[in-house]
């Protein structure tokens, strides 16, 4: 079955086949088609161009878009949707003045969050991280990825992994899901770090491989977290089950954690809200792709990733919405692009190219998803109309989404 759209006032992102990522001042370009057509079949891209060269074909459904942008779906590379209840009372003592350091230290923060999940079932967990899938996909999100981390627990985290998978299994949407069990300390551990990091090693790791639960290994490399050195036996670790990195790191603090995680081959680095100019050398002409995550540095009031620094530097960015209960309550990748130009001073072509083909290199699926490509997923959003794509980050809070396709279907 084809699908035919005519009349699009612009088509964004559209890129030749085998680009995997954008760089530095290549990021300011959006390549896009005034006027322009695009061909559906089945689940893919077959063609389009300006509507000058438009096809004549039968059999095909006709959807005229005059006045709307088309432009591929948000990758959104980081999140960790699947998670138990809330952290709302968080949220209010952080009003009240208590930091994200001094809640987590009371017990609060990620050992809340795992405290929850390890008491919640199965089936449970499912249903609340289902109603969050379903919600970003109506606002343009067509790939997530979704870690685990909040089990802390052999059980807890094969539980959490175990509902992505039902996850993969029940949408169309792709998921790619990262084992992150070195998220933070149980209480239990916090004096004996070395039996934790053994118990992530030799127990979560070997069953977690053998059900294959997880594509990536993940950790959260922070003074008070994982060390450098705990960072870089997790990722070799995973690494011997075939998992690539994709690091928590430079949230808070700049430990030279840039520098190991681009040694290990890290697939990304992410959050970077602190960044020296020596994490900026280590990641230049490495294949360690940057995320920003703009929208936790609104939620919890921390400074935003100098994304201007790294492209003048040459450097790709990615970006991505850290959905989570703690620190960032809302995977809007709307929101995302529209405050990563409003507090990062991202163009919105910047922007559009970090929240789609960058976005999915960060998760691996670069050669399917994140452009307007031949042979690509059929996966778009197609805005109400609207003046031009500009109008996406300026107009933001507004929701200017008219349809979303997934795999070549309306959702
Ligand atoms: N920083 C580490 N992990 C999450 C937040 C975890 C939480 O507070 O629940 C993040 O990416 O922001
Ligand atoms: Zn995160």
């Amino acid at each position: 079955m084809q699908t035919l759209f005519i009349n699009i006032k612009e088509l964004l992102q559209i890129r030749e086949t085998g680009i995997d990522k954008i760089s530095g001042s290549d990021m300011a370009t959006l390549p896009k088609i005034d006027n322009a057509y695009l061909v559906i079949e089945n689940n893919i891209i077959s063609d389009f161009g300006p509507m000058e060269n438009c096809p004549k074909l039968s059999d095909v459904k006709i959807i005229d878009a005059t006045g709307q942008v088309v432009l591929p779906t948000w990758v959104d590379s980081h999140t960790h949707i699947v998670y138990a209840g809330n952290r709302i009372q968080e949220f209010v003592d952080r009003i009240n003045g208590l930091s994200y350091e001094e809640i987590a230290n009371r017990g609060g923060g990620i050992l809340n969050s795992a405290k929850k999940l390890n008491e919640t079932s199965e089936d449970e967990i499912y249903e609340q991280s289902k109603i969050r899938l379903e919600e970003v996909m109506q606002q343009g999100t067509g790939a997530v990825e979704i870690k685990s981390g909040y089990g802390l627990s052999v059980d807890g985290e094969l539980k959490m992994l175990r509902v992505i998978k039902r996850l993969k299994e029940n949408y169309p949407i792709a998921i790619k899901a990262t084992f992150l069990g070195a998220h933070a300390f149980p209480m239990e551990y916090k004096e004996n770090h070395a039996a934790y990091i053994d118990l992530i090693i030799n127990e979560m790791l070997p069953k977690i491989a053998s059900e294959n639960l997880a594509d990536y290994i993940d950790a959260f490399l922070e003074t008070g977290y994982f060390s450098v050195e705990e960072t870089i036996k997790i990722m070799e670790a995973g690494r011997k089950y075939g998992l690539e990195p994709k690091i928590h790191v430079n949230q808070f603090t700049a430990i030279d954690g840039i520098k190991a995680c681009v040694e290990n081959s890290a697939l990304s680095v992410d959050h970077l809200e602190i960044v020296t100019d020596e994490d900026i050398e280590v990641l230049k002409n490495s294949k360690t792709m940057p995320v920003a995550l703009p929208s936790c540095s609104y939620f919890i009031s921390i400074p935003y990733t100098p994304a201007r620094k790294m492209m003048n530097a040459g450097l790709p960015l990615a970006l991505a919405t850290d959905y989570n209960p703690g620190t960032t309550p809302s995977g809007n990748m709307n929101f995302v692009v529209a405050t990563a130009c409003i507090k990062m001073k991202m163009t919105p072509e910047e922007a559009i190219n970090a929240a789609t083909i960058n976005g999915a290199y960060a998760m691996g699926i670069s050669k399917t998803h994140g452009s307007i490509t031949k042979g690509k997923k059929a996966n778009l959003i197609i805005t109400k109309p609207i003046m031009s794509y500009y109008q996406l980050p300026y107009a933001f809070g507004t929701n200017l989404i008219d349809k979303v396709m997934i795999e070549g279907q309306f959702i």
